[in-house]
């Protein structure tokens, strides 16, 4: 009998006054992969992750997380049944040492506050684990950009998820950095957890993806292998599209991979 994937998005619509922003989409991300969603700006990657981690109610649909219908399950209940985020905006307490943040991160996820208190150890291995653990007793807010996105990630996986949403997680990294972030994020895969990114980074998407959903005006308009989806003519038209459009940085990211098919 074939597994049902770890989150599946059903047919979901969502609907802001009279701006869809979401138009029946469904899509797919499984255990054991990195699965991409991608789409020029304003295509609804956001109000999509919104609706999966339960920050925003569909209009119509459901979404499916580790076989049982989340639709309306408040975020924190989410988080407790094993989904983890990172926000584009960062959230980790400024005034806080990189060690902290983790450390009540930990504490929060596990709903110990005050009794059990993580080891050192853990959140140290947490912060090497990520590469940023020279960075243990710096201030969270003075910590490099690319730094700070990796701190997200630490304090996301303090709740050890089985599924990570990354709402754009490379952005601030150097190419060094989102090189050692790609092998990371295959090696968190590689141990069975479901990885969903949002993310600008064509290169990388193209590097660290097994599977790409691409969103254009809220709908799905491709589902394949990096290979599959820089070839698709519908892709390419989404992107293509919107070079006329004023700059963003979907465009300079994206262009590079569809010319280099073309050509
Ligand atoms: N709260 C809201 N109220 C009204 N319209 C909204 C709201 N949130 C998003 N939208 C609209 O919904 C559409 C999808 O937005 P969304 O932020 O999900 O796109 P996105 O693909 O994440 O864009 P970006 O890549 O720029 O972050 C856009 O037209 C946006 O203006």
């Amino acid at each position: 009998m074939p597994t049902e994937p770890l989150l599946s998005v059903e047919d979901v619509v969502v609907q802001f006054g009279g701006v869809t922003a979401v138009d029946h989409a469904s899509f797919v991300a499984e255990a054991g992969r990195v699965t991409g969603l991608i789409g020029p700006n304003g295509a609804g990657k956001t109000t999509c992750f919104n609706v999966i981690s339960g920050l925003q109610k569909p209009t119509r649909g459901r979404v499916r997380f580790r076989g049982r219908t989340v639709s309306h399950t408040p975020v924190h209940r989410r988080a407790k049944r094993g989904m983890g985020r990172t926000f584009q905006r960062l959230e980790a307490f400024g005034s806080l040492t990189v060690r902290d943040n983790v450390r009540v991160a930990h504490d929060i996820h596990r709903g110990l506050l005050g009794l059990v208190r993580p080891s050192r150890a853990d959140v140290d291995g947490l912060l090497e684990r990520v590469g940023i653990a020279a960075y243990a007793d710096e201030r969270a807010d003075s910590v490099p950009t690319g730094t700070a996105r990796l701190l997200e990630l630490a304090r996301c996986l303090a709740g050890d998820p089985r599924l990570l949403l990354l709402d754009e997680p490379s952005s601030g990294q150097d190419e060094t950095e989102t090189d050692a972030f790609g092998q990371l994020l295959r090696d968190l895969a590689a141990e069975g957890r479901g990885i969903l990114m949002v993310e600008h980074d064509m290169d990388l998407v193209m590097s660290v993806c097994d599977e790409i959903h691409v969103l254009d005006f809220g709908r799905v308009i491709a589902s394949g292998s990096p290979a599959q989806i820089r070839r698709d003519p519908v892709v390419q038209q989404a992107y293509l599209g919107a070079v006329d459009e004023p700059d963003g940085p979907d465009q300079t990211l994206v262009l590079p991979a569809v010319q280099e098919v073309a050509g």
